[in-house]
């Protein structure tokens, strides 16, 4: 009953939209199991009650003189059967049953709950947003859990805006409440807000006189306040605008160290804006690529860019059915997403998803969606990789990355383009943005897009830069398809196209004389 998906432990449930949705039956299966404790309990505990007020009511004869055999018959009755009863009642069963399901490692821990307030940490930043806008229902041991959590990533900034609405929600008698206040002093101190800082302790210390730590942070806090009083405040600017976004760290979204610049145009793009202006008009077209079967369906086609990537989008390119067919395929398969580093596959906290593999032969669905793959982009994927179906969790996201990699390992070559279908409707969120190329994708159901990774001359494509902005609202589900050059070093270009993978002669010329091995 506490299934959800077996092979997910605990630690990588944030992960994935999926198996979160799936801990809500997990709860539901255990406030079951709960109700069933107590019902037990308040039986046993009646139970008791009987027998305790049974031996309350019997009076202690004063003397052996005085003993009847009734009474004696019935003490001892009491303490072998009764007791032998009390015993039973203790053995308890639910509470095991309660336990074992505590220790059920398809549980979310705590590793989780950080991932959590780390993707709500990251949707924050990402979309500018204050806590009242992300979270306006959040509990206040909530909001100081998500502060903490800032604290902890050393992102001041954010860390004062979460505590100071955990705070606004605490009873001012609490434990809670002393928390808040004693994190805020530090983090007010570290935003270089000696008056907050000194505010703040001042109003822990009112409450708990005793702490000495924080009375010499007080201290501490008045003297450079005063020392700094004669000199002009450098920082007057930064002050009146303490919750301007200006001074929210993003280095913890930025795990790979892109330059702020392409951070900060990716950012830009998730949240909508438009940073591409083409020369000319962008088009759309039908197209059939004079192949008979293409005539009276023809592929349509968006093109996004006009560059050589050639950043194209394929409208209601998969049905709605063909999208839930691949999810429920994926979904039992589906394990926390890897990428290289360090020399291996691992998981990583640049990629916050979870993926499965799906050969082209694994069902007739999927073996008619690789047929129209190859429709659309008219390239060869007998070599591509199979088709990987990912789910993005908590705040999930992918950092701006290449698809191609450098290794140079691969006996099929490099990741010459990737095609990517969006297999359900965003609620907000999870755009695919290309910050060098200044445009974004905007996931809409059944939809794909597809670009080159590589340039003509077979290196990869610096412009190519892409990254999953964070789920903001809902789930995401896509399907991407890695095609690689083996099968595609001498595709010639098709009638009025303006870029292939190898545009002038000489570069098919060269790279048709075969580089990779053929088997
Ligand atoms: O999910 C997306 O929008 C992009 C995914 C991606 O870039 C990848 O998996 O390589
Ligand atoms: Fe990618």
């Amino acid at each position: 009953a506490y299934g959800g998906l077996a092979a997910n432990k605990g630690g990588s449930l944030f992960t994935s939209s999926a198996n979160i949705h799936s801990l809500f039956s997990v709860e539901k299966d255990m406030a079951q199991l709960l109700k069933r404790y107590i019902q037990d309990q308040e039986h046993r505990l009646q139970q008791l009650k009987g027998l305790v007020d049974v031996i309350e009511r019997t009076p202690v004869p004063p003397t052996d003189n005085d003993l009847e055999p009734q009474d004696s018959f019935g003490l001892l009755h009491r303490m072998v059967e009764g007791m032998q009863h009390v015993q039973e009642l203790f053995e308890n069963d639910v509470q095991r049953e309660v336990q074992d399901a505590l220790t059920n490692n398809g549980l979310p821990n705590m590793d989780d709950l950080k991932g959590g307030a780390q993707g709500l940490l990251r949707l924050q930043r990402v979309y500018a947003l204050k806590p009242q806008e992300l979270l306006p229902n959040a509990s206040a041991p909530e909001l100081l859990a998500i502060g903490q959590e800032a604290y902890n990533q050393n992102d001041m900034a954010s860390a004062d805006r979460w505590l100071e609405f955990a705070l606004s929600k605490l009873d001012d008698a609490s434990a809670n409440y002393v928390t808040a206040l004693d994190y805020l002093a530090f983090v007010a101190f570290k935003l270089r807000d000696l008056p907050r800082a000194i505010e703040y302790s001042e109003r822990l210390l009112q409450r708990d006189p005793n702490n000495t730590r924080v009375a010499l942070n007080l201290e501490y806090y008045n003297v450079t306040l005063n020392r700094n009083r004669s000199l002009p405040d450098p920082h007057a600017k930064d002050k009146a605008d303490a919750h301007d976004d200006a001074d929210v760290r993003h280095d913890r979204d930025n795990i790979l160290g892109h330059s702020e610049e392409d951070m900060e145009r990716f950012r830009r793009l998730c949240r909508g804006e438009t940073l591409y202006h083409p020369q000319r008009p962008l088009t759309c077209e039908l197209k059939h690529y004079n192949q008979p079967h293409l005539f009276l369906k023809p592929i349509k086609v968006e093109h996004l860019h006009e560059g050589r990537q050639r950043l194209q989008v394929f409208r209601q390119f998969a049905s709605p059915e063909e999208c839930r067919h691949l999810q429920h395929a994926g979904k039992r398969r589906l394990e926390r997403a890897v990428a290289w580093t360090d020399g291996r596959f691992q998981p990583v906290e640049f990629r916050i998803s979870t993926a499965a593999w799906l050969q082209p032969d694994h069902d007739a669905i999927v073996k008619r969606i690789h047929g129209r793959i190859e429709d659309a982009t008219q390239v060869d994927i007998e070599y591509a990789e199979a088709l990987q179906i990912s789910n993005y969790g908590m705040g999930g996201f992918y950092e701006p990355h290449f698809d191609h990699s450098s290794r140079g390992t691969n006996p099929d070559g490099e990741r010459l383009a990737t095609f990517m279908i969006y297999l359900n409707p965003v609620k907000q969120g999870g755009f695919t943005a290309f910050p060098r190329l200044g445009a974004a994708v905007q996931p809409g159901y059944g939809d794909a897009v597809f670009w080159y990774n590589l340039q003509p001359s077979g290196v990869g494509d610096p412009l190519t830069l892409h990254g999953a902005c964070p789920v903001l609202r809902g789930s995401k589900w896509v399907a991407n398809k890695w095609i690689h050059e083996r099968g595609n070093v001498c595709r010639k270009p098709l009638p009025g196209e303006t870029f292939t993978a190898y545009s002038s002669a000489e570069q098919r010329q060269q790279h048709c004389t075969p580089r990779l091995p053929v088997t």
